[in-house]
């Protein structure tokens, strides 16, 4: 790490007894919580004055435990299957509005509510129907129910799998239809068989426990899980393509994101063994469904399994539904009597407490950093969040990820820094691109600690002059292979490092190599041997998509010896172009990386 010529290494506590920018503060006061003038305070989040009762709607089924906590609070208004326009009408006469993944909560909704819509309660896990970002400029809070699902999505995930080994949605329907059918819908035995558990999270981990009990040899698929606790249920977690060549069933149970979208796709398939059963019961998107076809079709798929499509409901001619080696439910996951109960519950307190200005643990958009401190902070914050990022997406697998430092150098005295507020943000940086968590403030260490991270913090302590709060912060994963060997230090840890320079923050540091480049929009990382004319092959490569090229670097460790080049580009650039990057014959390797 960069440091001047004095430096002290002091370890922190964590969390930090030093809580200067929040010492003395109530929580929601400190957040921008408390009532502000919407028109005033545009990005804040305002809590209702308490003179009138409010009226949340509520616009799909919820549980009946929940629906009476919200009346001892609020008028409700249940109100099911409203066209958008009639949603758009209501909600202007509404503080709160309670979901689950049928109603799409978009910009309109938000723009309708003319500032009186303050809180967005989705009833399950996943926002994908609800507008993050215009709730948030609208000044809107949303939370989430991220736990109360998870066994009944589990559950749902073992009812697929063996109905669709014994045929069980096919013979019933044919024996409906008055026919016998016996010696057409012979199954499959799941005992002995290999089922791959893609994604060893909350749904994932149940999903294994179970399909022991039923005689499976359960192996999991997870960068990101810690090695010990797929152990301590007897899981093995194995490659990506170990798993998807090894399994006799794939179950699917990741989060939708970036690197996980139409992860199945013709190549993947192709790996697969010839017979491989399917189960999806994450997100429809993770399946790339016109090549899924295409594999059941040609034979490498037997049957599957699903509950999520890329489309809900998906179109009636769709022919991966219509195909008689597929099994489909519409979305029914978390639909358990004692599930939706939970849910319902766990929504209704966040959405009241919420109502109430109370801070949210489980909310989604929570501004992380308290509004006083911004000023100064704002671009040490979006530093650590993308370290966090950056340094996640560099993990390639390993034992998990479990241990990560972050070294903070700066001239502050110790009690003039609080870090708990950075560690946060890194914490958010490190979870949310792997998992269908939320990150805030008043969850971070919990969050942390839930998934087996530990996060370690040090001090260097720089001489000179501490006009600004701190000159560099590392983050370190130990233990972890990396996607981009260079970016593993001598000491086998893949390490980020960064500081802020004229407000902006910037990449100075991954693995051995010292980079610069600012963190905006997204990062090409690639290695190569150092000589002349890299630059404008990459760059006219990137050019030829009209992909700008906001920043471009270079750290070589000698003249002609192995360089690292950073490029930092507005747009994402296609596959092809990433793939013809790869093919230059001095790139030794790349990774293409989201901030
Ligand atoms: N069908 C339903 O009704 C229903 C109900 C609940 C959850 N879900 C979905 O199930 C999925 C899992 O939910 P969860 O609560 O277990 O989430 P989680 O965040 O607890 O677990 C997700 C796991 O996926 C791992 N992961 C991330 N990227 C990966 C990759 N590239 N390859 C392999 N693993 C990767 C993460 O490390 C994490 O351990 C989500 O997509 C969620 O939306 C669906
Ligand atoms: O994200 C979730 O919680 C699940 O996909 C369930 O969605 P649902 O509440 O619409 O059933």
């Amino acid at each position: 790490m960069a440091a001047s010529a004095a430096s002290t290494t002091l370890k922190l506590s964590s969390p930090s007894t030093t809580a200067s920018w929040l010492r003395h503060r109530p929580l929601h006061a400190a957040f921008g919580l408390s009532n502000l003038s919407l028109r005033d305070q545009p990005r804040r989040f305002v809590v209702l004055s308490m003179d009138a009762k409010p009226t949340i709607l509520v616009s799909e089924k919820l549980g009946e435990a929940g629906l009476n906590l919200l009346k001892e609070f609020a008028n409700v208004d249940c109100s099911y299957n409203l066209s958008p326009e009639e949603l758009c009408t209501k909600i202007s006469l509404c503080d709160a509005l309670i979901v689950r993944s049928g109603t799409k909560v978009n910009r309109d909704v938000f723009e309708s509510s003319a500032g009186r819509l303050k809180v967005v309660g989705r009833a399950g896990v996943g926002i994908d129907n609800v507008d993050l970002a215009a709730a948030t400029e609208h000044g809107c809070l949303v939370v989430n129910a991220p736990t109360a699902n998870t066994v009944a999505a589990a559950e749902h995930g073992i009812a697929l799998l063996t109905a669709m080994s014994r045929n069980v949605a096919q013979a019933d329907a044919s024996v409906k239809a008055g026919k016998w059918e016996r010696n057409k819908y012979v199954g499959v035995s799941l005992v002995g068989k290999t089922l791959a558990v893609m994604g060893f999270g909350k749904v994932g981990s149940e999903v294994a426990r179970r399909a022991k009990g039923l005689g499976m040899h359960v192996i999991a698929h997870d960068p990101y899980a810690p090695a010990d606790r797929a152990r301590a249920i007897g899981v093995a977690l194995v490659s990506f393509d170990e798993a998807i060549s090894t399994a006799d069933f794939l179950s699917l149970h990741m989060p939708l994101t970036a690197a996980t979208s139409k992860i199945l796709n013709d190549e993947n398939f192709a790996k697969m063994k010839k017979g491989v059963r399917i189960i999806n019961v994450a997100r429809g998107g993770v399946i790339d469904e016109e090549a899924l076809v295409r594999a059941i079709d040609a034979g490498i798929v037997a049957q599957a399994a699903l509950d999520v499509f890329t489309v809900e409901p998906p179109p009636k001619d769709s022919k991966l539904v219509q195909h008689e080696n597929v099994i489909a439910t519409p979305h029914l996951g978390a639909s358990t009597m004692e599930a939706q109960e939970g849910v319902a519950i766990e929504i209704a307190e966040a959405v009241v407490g919420a109502l109430k200005g109370e801070l949210a643990a489980t909310a989604v958009n929570a501004p992380m950093v308290p509004a006083q401190v911004l000023t100064e902070l704002k671009p040490y914050v979006a530093l650590a969040e993308k370290l966090g990022r950056l340094a996640v997406q560099l993990v390639a697998g390993g034992s998990g990820v479990k241990t990560v430092k972050v070294t903070y150098a700066s001239a502050r005295a110790p009690d003039d820094l609080d870090t708990r507020l950075l560690r946060a943000m890194i914490t958010k940086g490190l979870i949310e691109p792997i998992s269908s968590v939320f990150v805030n403030l008043v969850n971070a260490d919990f969050t942390a600690k839930q998934r087996g991270l530990r996060i370690t913090e040090e001090r260097i302590i720089l001489d000179g002059s501490p006009e600004s709060p701190l000159e560099s912060v590392q983050v370190q994963i130990a233990n972890v292979e990396s996607k981009f060997a260079s970016a593993t230090s001598d000491a086998g840890e893949v390490t980020v490092e960064g500081r802020v320079k004229d407000g902006i923050p910037h990449l100075t540091k991954v693995g051995s190599f010292e980079v610069d480049v600012s963190l905006e929009g997204s990062l090409i990382l690639c290695r190569q041997v150092d000589q002349p004319g890299m630059i404008g092959k990459v760059g006219s490569i990137l050019g030829q998509e009209n992909v700008n090229v906001s920043f471009m670097t270079v750290g070589r460790i000698a003249p002609r010896k192995q360089a690292v080049m950073a490029i930092g580009v507005d747009e994402e650039p296609s596959k092809q172009s990433l793939k013809r990057i790869g093919e230059i014959s001095a790139v030794e390797e790349f990774v293409y990386l989201k901030l």
